[in-house]
């Protein structure tokens, strides 16, 4: 096939937050694209839309995110450029993103998946395990606080949000004596002088999706369509189909703590799944295993068996 390709007169205009770790999602996504098509970086234009999310304002307060408008809050000013034609692809965090986009979007291109799993970051302390009884952890994401207080009830938790400097810097002056980032997200960056210690996924199944980059684009826009196809993985497709069909099933928003992760095995894909009161005081974990073309019924089922598991009421706290 042949595909009209972007040049330095004519870009191609890639959308992305302005966050550092956003910004280096984009990058990867660009530099994929040109070394894929062999163009210039100058036959690519990165677009960085603020998004409610990053109202400075907003997080200047320590409002808890979920609060503040849920899964579209870092998503829907960049979807909307796209809509717009103000830009031709948008980059995000797979981990952000609702299970539907909207209506005339399509994000079905991933990127290579980077390490999955969630770090414990201490000065000097090696996981929950290490810390006294008492002490204090700080994560604004439900599902890791949930996960801890299950598997430490002793602990209290704070809400942590920013960037990673500014989290080190709390820990720094003693607000909490723990902390957890996205081993992805690390990576990216190149932050291996965080002190992060991975996690077992089975002692923290991490959210879905985590450390996968996903690329949207305008359902109709075959030119692009035909460029992200060169540099689709997948593999992450495979395991993300399944695992978003977990989420999709348990109709998961922002304020259910939901972990699920699905790894390509011989004969094809294993899911796990876990979903907890928010206090951590219940937790209900599964597994499926089966062919990867089964992958999005692997989803449904393992989130079936879970819910009923659950009974009614396990969710009552859902407002
Ligand atoms: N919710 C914020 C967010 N979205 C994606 C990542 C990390 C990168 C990834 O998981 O792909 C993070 C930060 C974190 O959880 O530490």
């Amino acid at each position: 096939m042949k595909i009209d390709l972007p040049s330095p007169a004519a870009p191609l205009r890639i959308g992305t937050r302005g966050s550092p770790l956003a910004l280096a999602q984009a990058h990867e996504t660009r530099d994929r694209l040109a070394a894929a098509f062999d163009l210039p970086q100058a036959a690519f234009e990165i677009v960085v839309i603020k998004t409610t999310g990053d109202d400075a304002a907003l997080i200047a307060r320590d409002t808890a995110l979920k609060t503040l408008g849920g899964k579209g809050l870092f998503t829907k000013e960049i979807e909307e450029q796209l809509i717009a034609g103000g830009i031709d692809i948008a980059v995000h965090s797979m981990k952000d993103m609702p299970v539907a986009q909207p209506e005339g979007l399509l994000l079905d291109c991933y990127l290579p998946r980077e390490d999955v799993r969630d770090a414990f970051v201490s000065p000097g302390l090696r996981g929950w395990a290490d810390l006294p009884q008492g002490a204090v952890a700080g994560t604004s994401s439900l599902r890791r606080r949930a996960q801890l207080l299950n598997r430490r009830p002793d602990l209290r938790v704070v809400e942590f949000r920013g960037n990673v400097q500014t989290r080190l810097k709390k820990l720094g002056d003693g607000v909490a004596d723990c902390t957890f980032l996205a081993m992805a997200g690390l990576n990216r960056l190149g932050r291996s002088d965080v002190p992060a210690t991975p996690i077992a996924t089975e002692d923290m199944l991490p959210a879905v999706a985590q450390g996968a980059i996903g690329i949207e684009r305008r359902a109709e826009d075959s030119r692009v369509a035909g460029m992200l196809a060169a540099i689709h993985d997948a593999p992450t497709a495979a395991r993300l189909g399944a695992e978003r069909a977990f989420l999709a099933t348990l109709d998961g928003s922002c304020e259910t703590p939901i972990a699920g992760l699905a790894d390509l095995v011989e004969g094809g894909l294993r899911l796990r799944g876990e979903i907890l009161r928010p206090d951590g005081s219940e937790a209900i974990a599964g597994e499926r295993s089966g062919p990867v073309a089964d992958g999005a019924a692997l989803g449904e089922a393992l989130a079936r068996e879970l819910l009923e598991r659950a009974g009614r009421g396990f969710f009552d706290w859902r407002s």
